[in-house]
Order: C-alpha cells, then structure tokens, then sequence
C-alpha cells in the first residue's frame, strides 16, 4: 500500500516559492492501478519524484510496502527504492547496449550471477512481447518496442510498484494502446501496483481503476474512474472527461445541424455502466409517442464498465418531449438539452 499524508514540497526561498505539491492525502492500494492526471505544471512529476524517494517532502509522511519513505536512513531507503520502479516517456535506454544488454543491467548493478541474468532476461523479454529482438540496438526499435524494453528493465528487480511518469506520451495512439494492454496484462499477471501520470484521459479511461486530477499542486478530485467520467464535479475535471466524450464526430455533427436548422430538441445523454445495455431508448420511444433521430453516438470501456454518451433529435409535441426527458432522468441517464428548435 502506498500512503500519502498531508504531503508538501515547495521549491525555493521564502520570498520566490513554489508550492509544487499542495497537501495531499492518498492510498493507494496494492495491484491496483491508480492514474494521476493534469496539466502541466500540475506537480505530477514532483509527486512521481516524491513516491520514488528522488525528492523528499518539505512536510507529511509517505509510506511505501511499510517503507516510511521520508524519514528512513540512506540505506534502507537505497532498499526501498528496490522495490519501487520506474517508466520513463523517452524510454532512458542505453543507446550501445542490445535490449538484453539493457534489460540486464540493473540485475549487473543488483551482483546478480550471470545465469540468474540470463534466466530473468528470457523471461522478461518473452513478458513484454520482444522475442527475437534480444540482440537489436535502441536506434533500430520502434518507440513502442522502446517503451517495451523499458517496462521490462523496470520489472528486472521485481518491485513492487511501478511508476510511470507520461509512458505513453511519445507514441503514436495505436501503439499507445499496445502499451496500455502490456501494462495492465504485467498487473494481472504478476499484482503489481501501478502509479501512473498522464496528461491524457485516454490513458485514465483504459486502464485506471481509480484516478486523482491534480490542479495547482493539489488532489482536486479523485474516485474511481467509470465515477469520476459518470459525475466528474470539478471544472478541470469536466474538461478532461471531455476529451473523450466531445468528440471530433459529436462536434461536426452539432455545427451541422446549428447550420441546417433542421428542428427538433437536441439533447446529449450520458449512460453508465449497465444502462449502457438497457433498451431505455425504445422504451420512450414508445411510451411517449415521439421520433428520435440518432445523430452521434460512441460507447467507451472503462475497468468500471463500460461509459457512452448519444446525441439525439427529439420530435414531437413539446409536451411529450418533455416528459420523455423526465423519464430519461428517471432511468438514470444524464440528459443535457442542448437546444430547441
Ligand atoms: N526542482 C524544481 N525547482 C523549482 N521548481 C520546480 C522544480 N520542480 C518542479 N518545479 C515547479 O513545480 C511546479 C510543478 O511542476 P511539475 O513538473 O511537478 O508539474 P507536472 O504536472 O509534472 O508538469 P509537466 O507535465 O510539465 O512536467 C511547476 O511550477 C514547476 O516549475
């Protein structure tokens, strides 16, 4: 379990400081995976730097797997930090080392014999999909298989946390999902806790179980991820659930029909987890006697369940408009007029 109580870190002097991170207070429990996301300058990186034991807090307590991270000796936070492994965005390879060169070499520095090496290297590199790449140099990976020789040095040691600082944010989306699927493949085959930081909802919404959104060196708001996209409460927040949920298609499609004028009430709705498989759309289609059309609509996947949001064009007397919205209210899907025509 890795806690976090009443954490600070200011940089500077007293009269040009920076409060990096504000105050705050999280546990995050073991095999789970828990996103911290924000904008830059956040403090993300500083609390990343925080939980590996790089910076130490100007205040508050931070345990890690029974580790009292701020106040041990040198050595054993030496130990500690054995069990605590990091992911890096541009990768940190060592450009004239082969992937198992690369891979092995916090094994060399932990005196690990040369076949314990050999055994641990094979595996790690059969875990993160690399067989046959063993003998190639960075320079001729592509910056997925980068990041995959990343991951695996990280896990050479067996830690027990990982942490990723923006893993994710050099790739491409397609290999930015491969990445995703390996990093939560490696927490349920092996239970090992995952911290990850991200400027990208994407990321949250595909592998997260819980996420906190930072703002100004401060935890603003944190849940579980299918809550924080069903409610999100806080403005940054509702901007982040936004770039998933506004997208490209949703946004022409809305100027289309501002353009067409082509009638009828707009409305947005938002279902959640199991209302993403109840025919409450047919339902009031029925019971309220009106036309819908369907103008854009997408489901997304969550370790929650599943999240989606429909945009429709409601015909008919307003009356009954107006109680079919009711009753969407009713059955629990967020409804949000968009306008009338
Ligand atoms: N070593 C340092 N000395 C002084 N100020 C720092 C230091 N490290 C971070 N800061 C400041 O602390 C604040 C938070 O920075 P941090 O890098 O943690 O944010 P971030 O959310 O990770 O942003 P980014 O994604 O851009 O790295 C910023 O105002 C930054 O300038």
């Amino acid at each position: 379990m890795i806690k976090l109580t009443d954490v600070n870190k200011r940089f500077g002097t007293d009269s040009n400081e920076i409060t990096a991170v504000d105050n705050v207070n999280l546990t995050i429990e073991d095999g789970e995976i828990f996103g911290v996301i924000g904008y830059s300058g956040a403090g993300k990186s500083t609390l990343i730097r925080l939980l590996n034991g790089l910076e130490k807090p100007t205040s508050g307590e931070i345990s890690i797997a029974g580790h009292e991270l701020s106040t041990i000796p040198a050595k054993e936070l030496r130990e500690a930090r054995q069990k605590i492994s990091m992911v890096f965005q541009h990768f940190n390879l060592l450009w004239s080392r082969t992937v198992k060169e690369n891979i092995s070499f916090p094994l060399e520095i932990a005196g690990v014999g040369k076949n314990d090496r050999d055994r641990k290297v094979s595996e790690l590199i059969e875990l993160v999909g690399l067989k046959g790449r063993e003998d190639a140099y960075p320079a001729q990976l592509s910056g997925g298989q980068k990041q995959r020789v990343g991951i695996a040095r990280a896990l050479s040691n067996d830690p027990q946390v990982l942490l990723c600082d923006e893993a994710t944010s050099a790739l491409d989306p397609e290999t930015t999902d491969s990445i995703l699927d390996l990093l939560t493949d490696i927490n349920d085959k092996l239970g090992l806790t995952i911290v990850l930081i991200t400027h990208e909802m994407h990321v949250i919404r595909k592998i997260c179980h819980r996420v906190a959104v930072m703002e100004a060196g401060k935890v603003v708001e944190m849940g579980n991820v299918l809550d924080v996209f069903q409610s999100p409460k806080e403005q940054i927040t509702k901007r982040f659930v936004s770039q998933i949920t506004q997208t490209a298609g949703a946004e022409q499609a809305l100027q289309h029909l501002k353009a067409e004028s082509t009638g009828g009430t707009l409305v947005k709705l938002v279902f959640v987890g199991d209302r993403t498989e109840q025919p409450v759309l047919s339902t009031m289609i029925r019971r309220f006697d009106i036309d819908v059309n369907i103008v854009q609509g997408d489901i997304s996947h969550t370790k929650g369940g599943a999240y989606g949001t429909l945009l429709l064009q409601l015909f008919g007397d307003r009356d009954k408009v107006s109680s079919a919205i009711d009753f969407l209210h009713g059955e629990g899907v967020r409804t949000e007029v968009i306008g009338i025509d």
